[in-house]
């Protein structure tokens, strides 16, 4: 586990990384700068529970591309999910709760996994341990309105331009990011490669 000391603002970013893309960077400087954080952490999953593991490239090869994807000093690549044996994002964060007391961590997504939080296990804990960040992205903005998870939360949506503010924030606590997209995805990356 990367190091975190009392106070920190830390972003979380889980992914499977499968492989890691440019969007991924955007993703993760947009929510450095536009959340203030000192650091933001770049998990890469051993496995999305929802997703099928038989097209997943090995942990230590997504790590590796990670690192030269990530290219920044304020971007920690760790595979520290696979070493506890945790599969779901909730254990995570109960982990880190526990391991980094005082430090403010901030949950970090894209606009698609919004759309399906509903799904993952103890969805509603997630939102109620951590402040939640999405970030848009092309072919999943109407999440906004339409995903189970927003309504559920809706009155604990953040205004956009307080953005900078939910580090701090006693959760729940969301905010939706607009900003400069990519249309990239590591779906399409496998399906050029196969092609
Ligand atoms: N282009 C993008 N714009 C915004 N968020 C993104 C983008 N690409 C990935 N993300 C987000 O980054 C996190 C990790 O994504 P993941 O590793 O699954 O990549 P992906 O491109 O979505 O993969 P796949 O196409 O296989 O589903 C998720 O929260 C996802 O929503
Ligand atoms: O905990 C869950 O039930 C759960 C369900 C789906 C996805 N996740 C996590 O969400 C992150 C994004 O996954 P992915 O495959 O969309 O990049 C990654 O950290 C996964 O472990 C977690």
């Amino acid at each position: 586990m990367p190091h975190c000391t009392p106070g920190m603002k830390i972003g979380l970013l889980g992914g499977s990384f499968n492989p890691p893309h440019m969007g991924h960077r955007l993703v993760a400087e947009m929510a450095l700068r536009r959340l203030g954080l000192q650091k933001l952490w770049w998990m890469v999953t051993p496995g999305n529970p929802l997703k099928d593991h038989g097209v997943l490239e090995p942990l230590s090869e997504r790590l590796r591309l990670s690192r030269d994807i990530a290219a920044n000093p304020r971007i920690s690549v760790t595979g520290f999910e696979a070493a506890h044996k945790i599969r779901y994002s909730a254990d995570t964060v109960q982990l880190l709760k526990v391991r980094c007391p005082g430090v403010k961590f901030v949950w970090i997504m894209g606009a698609d996994s919004l759309a399906t939080f509903h799904l993952w296990q103890d969805w509603q804990d997630i939102f109620t341990a951590v402040p939640i960040a999405i970030i848009d992205r092309p072919g999943s903005t109407l999440s906004l309105l339409s995903s189970p998870a927003a309504q559920t939360f809706k009155k604990f949506r953040l205004r956009e331009e307080r953005a900078a503010s939910l580090a701090t924030m006693r959760p729940p606590a969301w905010v939706f990011l607009h900003g400069p997209r990519s249309s990239l995805s590591s779906s399409a990356i496998r399906a050029a490669e196969k092609s």
